[in-house]
């Protein structure tokens, strides 16, 4: 970790700063998404599993849900297939499928893992598919107006929190690949979108934040212009926002609104590509990215 030469009264004021949201947090769940682009580089991926770690030590739970669509699509270049989107989910043929899983579960979990374990031994990986964790139904995409089959996507139906309960209750920290099972009992696996995952996992382990690492640093009320950076939203303003955005961002906003709306305080939307931003966000009393929160809380209040 960098050491800069700044001085004392600063470092000490900036530990201070951290004192309520220690507080806050201590003890308390927080589900942290970690999409695909924000794992662009080393020292990224280094930053964010520090992050992890420091959350844990001081009695955090951390529990991240980890993206790889960009992971997923290099290895399906590789191997000579075909895997676009449709609507923003992927067309996941059974051979895409295999792709997905090998990758998920295989390859960016693994790496997570032992990134995190590398100062300690607290993380285990888990997919969906393990302890019946995430069961989905098949989906189809919208186009036009009409259902078109775009293979073996899912839909979270349901989540059993107690394969992450017994980890946390291990002192654990649970990173989990989005591999959901099919709910139709057919022993078959279904590819479902990673934020919407995540959402799910929040509301299900009663987490007290959701954060969605990607790789823009807002969500802007006038994309792609870049002139209005939104710091904190409410549900109907989210909601009255969600057709408009690209096909990225909606699945995004549309997991921070299901959250919100499930009990989490509070769904926030960071740029993973700033080093150690989740600890800028939970930390500090400014925060960093998007907040989505209930209509109540839409101008600030008291407590933050
Ligand atoms: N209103 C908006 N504000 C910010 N970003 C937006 C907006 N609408 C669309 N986007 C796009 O959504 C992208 C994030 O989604 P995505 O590429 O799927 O990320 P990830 O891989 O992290 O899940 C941004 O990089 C940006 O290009
Ligand atoms: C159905 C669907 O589209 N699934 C995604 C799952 C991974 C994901 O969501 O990864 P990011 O968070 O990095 O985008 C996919 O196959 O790419």
């Amino acid at each position: 970790m960098n050491t800069i030469d700044i001085p004392a009264h600063v470092k000490a004021s900036v530990l201070l700063e951290t004192m309520p949201w220690l507080r806050m947090y201590s003890g308390q769940r927080i589900v942290i998404k970690y999409g695909g682009h924000a794992m662009t580089s080393p020292a990224l991926q280094e930053s964010f599993a520090e992050d992890i770690r420091f959350l844990h030590q001081w009695g955090v739970h951390p529990i991240v849900v980890h993206g790889g669509g960009p992971q997923i699509n290099a290895m399906v270049k590789r191997l000579d297939l075909d895997a676009p989107f449709t609507q923003g989910l992927r067309v996941t043929t059974p051979e895409v499928m295999d792709v997905v899983r090998m990758v998920l579960t295989g390859s960016v979990q693994r790496e997570l893992v032992s990134l995190i374990n590398r100062e300690s031994i607290w993380a285990v990986g888990i997919s969906g598919e393990d302890g019946g964790l995430l069961q989905a139904r098949k989906t189809m995409a919208e186009v036009d107006g009409r259902k078109v089959d775009i293979g073996q996507v899912g839909e979270i139906s349901a989540v059993d929190p107690s394969p992450i309960e017994d980890l946390l209750a291990a002192g654990r920290i649970p990173i989990i690949s989005t591999v959901a099972l099919n709910a139709d009992h057919t022993g078959g696996v279904l590819n479902v979108n990673a934020d919407t995952a995540a959402a799910a996992v929040a509301a299900a382990v009663g987490a007290k934040s959701l954060i969605v690492l990607t790789d823009v640093d807002s969500l802007y009320r006038d994309w792609p212009e870049c002139k209005q950076p939104i710091e904190r939203i409410g549900l109907t303003d989210a909601r009255a926002m969600l057709p408009s955005l690209d096909a990225g961002m909606r699945p995004k906003l549309g997991a921070c609104i299901d959250a919100v709306a499930a009990g989490v305080r509070q769904a926030t939307i960071i740029d993973g590509r700033q080093p150690h931003s989740m600890m800028l966000e939970i930390f500090t009393n400014k925060g960093v990215g998007t907040m989505v929160v209930t209509d109540d809380r839409a101008q600030g209040d008291s407590d933050e």
